[in-house]
């Protein structure tokens, strides 16, 4: 999917939520364990009661890695189902990959070619050389880790090297990388105050950001300082809303919740887009 595509479904559903498939089965309601794949019967019935709300689907892998090779198994029967019911959703995997470059190599076609994900969030530490073979394939996007929400962000990506924070150098550099109008970055949501001075660096690139929800992160700062001419936001929230109920109820309780999101998206992009 192209960035302009992503755009347009984004102003067409007044939403730029992210929904996070974070399935962990002990969160999961007890009936659906007897289900022969429990984890994609969940998946579906949330993806069929959200997914009007929303412009994105993250799983993060290791909530099927976990699960040996039924996660897997339920990785790919999960990101098909997306993409042959619902084409127009852009769809990240949250695999935090980067390793040298023919390896590299092999994530990216893991991620973009075997399981046609549009995207893959990639640690940027291993540098270019670790980069550069994700943001090769055309029309597939790389989410580069760069303010993450956690408190851990604190212990290096804050810190100055050569009078820089380390996570502005990411920023910068990366910029300069061969295609790296297929990069978009990780901002979370509990690092707002960073927001316009990331905007400066990268005033155009989309920011996923996670972290609303359970973390504590708030939208309204995220939109604020965070939002650009083309929207230029993903909003994740995974626990917030998958997990509103353990009950039979569960998926049309997680459709509330998206739709209490969804709903302050559209108020917001009101304001900004008249
Ligand atoms: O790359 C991510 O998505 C990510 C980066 C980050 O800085 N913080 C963060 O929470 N995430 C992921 O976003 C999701 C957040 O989940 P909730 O806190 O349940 O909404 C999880 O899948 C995290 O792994």
């Amino acid at each position: 999917m192209t960035t302009k595509q992503l755009i347009s479904e984004i102003k067409k559903k007044q939403s730029f939520l992210c929904i996070g498939l974070d399935v962990d089965l002990n969160k999961i309601p007890k009936y659906l364990l007897q289900e022969e794949d429990p984890i994609f019967a969940f998946n579906k019935a949330i993806i069929d009661a959200t997914h009007h709300l929303c412009v994105a689907y993250k799983p993060n892998t290791a909530f099927y890695e976990a699960y040996g090779i039924k996660g897997w198994k339920a990785l790919e029967k999960t990101i098909n189902y997306i993409n042959e019911n619902h084409p127009e959703i852009f769809t990240i995997a949250d695999a935090k990959r980067g390793d040298i470059g023919n390896t590299s190599t092999m994530y990216a076609k893991a991620f973009f070619e075997d399981l046609s994900f549009d995207s893959v969030t990639v640690a940027p530490y291993m540098g270019k050389d670790s980069v550069e073979p994700f943001l090769a394939f055309k029309n597939k996007h790389t989410i580069l880790l760069a303010l993450t929400s956690n408190q851990g962000a604190f212990d290096f990506q804050t810190k100055e090297v050569n009078g820089k924070e380390l996570y502005k150098q990411v920023l910068e550099t990366s910029k300069t990388w061969e295609s790296s109008e297929n990069l978009m970055y990780v901002v979370g949501a509990t690092k707002a105050e960073y927001l316009a001075e990331i905007r400066n660096i990268i005033p155009e690139s989309f920011l996923l950001v996670p972290g609303v929800g359970a973390q504590g992160g708030n939208l309204q700062d995220v939109c604020k300082y965070g939002m650009n001419d083309s929207v230029g936001l993903l909003i994740n929230s995974s626990r917030g809303i998958i997990y509103a109920s353990n009950g039979a109820d569960f998926a049309l309780m997680a459709a509330q919740k998206g739709k209490q999101l969804q709903v302050q998206m559209a108020e917001v992009l009101s304001k900004q887009f008249q």
